[in-house]
């Protein structure tokens, strides 16, 4: 079943926008700053009103019929998350199960313990969320998202905190979720990750749809130069790509990519 926007417009911020998402597949997001990256995920996420167009769930307008049946489809990680309240790690991540509130117990229990090995939070887990860093508590917050095995795993910038050892771990989960026939889509600045793990790639800019492809076609040095304005170089092998940008003078490049 596929997620997408068909003539999408906010007023503003995106323009006849259209893209398809597919389950099992990771779809990365990216795009220089006021993009529209955010606005186009929050709109999948049926957060945000479009002005124009539709967006559409297995080829069909999307509707829901509750905030719950919304939220075990869609879980959704915004960019900029609130924690309206100071509870300890594990009740944050159990309220990732409040759109399954009617299942069995147990089931519950192991999705939040799944949640919380899985973001490396056991040791974590009965501290109150003010007291986190600001990478633990990006990974407080993902659990949270984690724990409800949505449909669709929506998630903006997910790896903005995160060291690269944790970064590289959720990027396998983010895999393994896909595997399990989930839809994974991501906001990532990080071209090199997105090039390295994503399997689709849509670019957008000023608003509009540039490219959308696999990673080598929407990621070619030409789009980014064109969209990034940097001189770019991709080296390595396929899965192990790093992006080398050239600096403005011929002193040295930069090169940096994240490998499992
Ligand atoms: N609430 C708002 N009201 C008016 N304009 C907004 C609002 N939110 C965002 N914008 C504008 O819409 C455009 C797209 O914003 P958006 O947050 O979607 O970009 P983005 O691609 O996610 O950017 P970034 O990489 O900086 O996070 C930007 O020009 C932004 O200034």
């Amino acid at each position: 079943m596929s997620l997408g926007v068909e003539s999408l417009s906010v007023a503003g911020r995106l323009g006849d926008v259209s893209i398809l998402c597919r389950r099992g597949l990771v779809t990365a997001i990216c795009g220089p700053n006021g993009a529209g990256k955010s606005t186009l995920l929050s709109c999948l996420a049926d957060l945000q009103a479009p002005d124009a167009g539709r967006i559409v769930l297995g080829g069909r307008v999307m509707t829901f019929t509750s905030a719950r049946e919304r939220a075990q489809w869609i879980g959704y990680l915004p960019q900029s998350p609130e924690i309206a309240w100071d509870i300890s790690v594990e009740v944050l991540v159990s309220l990732g199960r409040l759109p399954w509130a009617e299942a069995p117990a147990g089931e519950n229990a192991v999705a939040i313990e799944d949640a919380i090995r899985d973001m490396d939070l056991e040791a974590l887990r009965h501290r109150p969320v003010s007291s986190l860093s600001g990478g633990e508590r990006a990974r407080a917050l993902m659990a949270r998202v984690l724990a409800t095995q949505p449909g669709w795993l929506l998630a903006d910038e997910p790896l903005a905190s995160l060291d690269l050892g944790h970064a590289a771990a959720l990027m396998r989960r983010f895999r393994q979720q896909a595997q399990k026939g989930r839809g994974v889509v991501l906001v990532l600045h990080d071209l090199a990750t997105a090039m390295n793990h994503a399997d689709y790639v849509v670019v957008l800019d000023r608003g509009a749809l540039v490219v959308e492809g696999p990673p080598e076609v929407a990621l070619a040095r030409d789009i980014i130069s064109s969209v990034w304005k940097c001189r770019a170089q991709w080296l390595g092998d396929p899965g192990e790509r790093a992006l080398s940008i050239a600096p403005p003078s011929p002193v040295t490049g930069s090169a940096l990519r994240i490998v499992d």
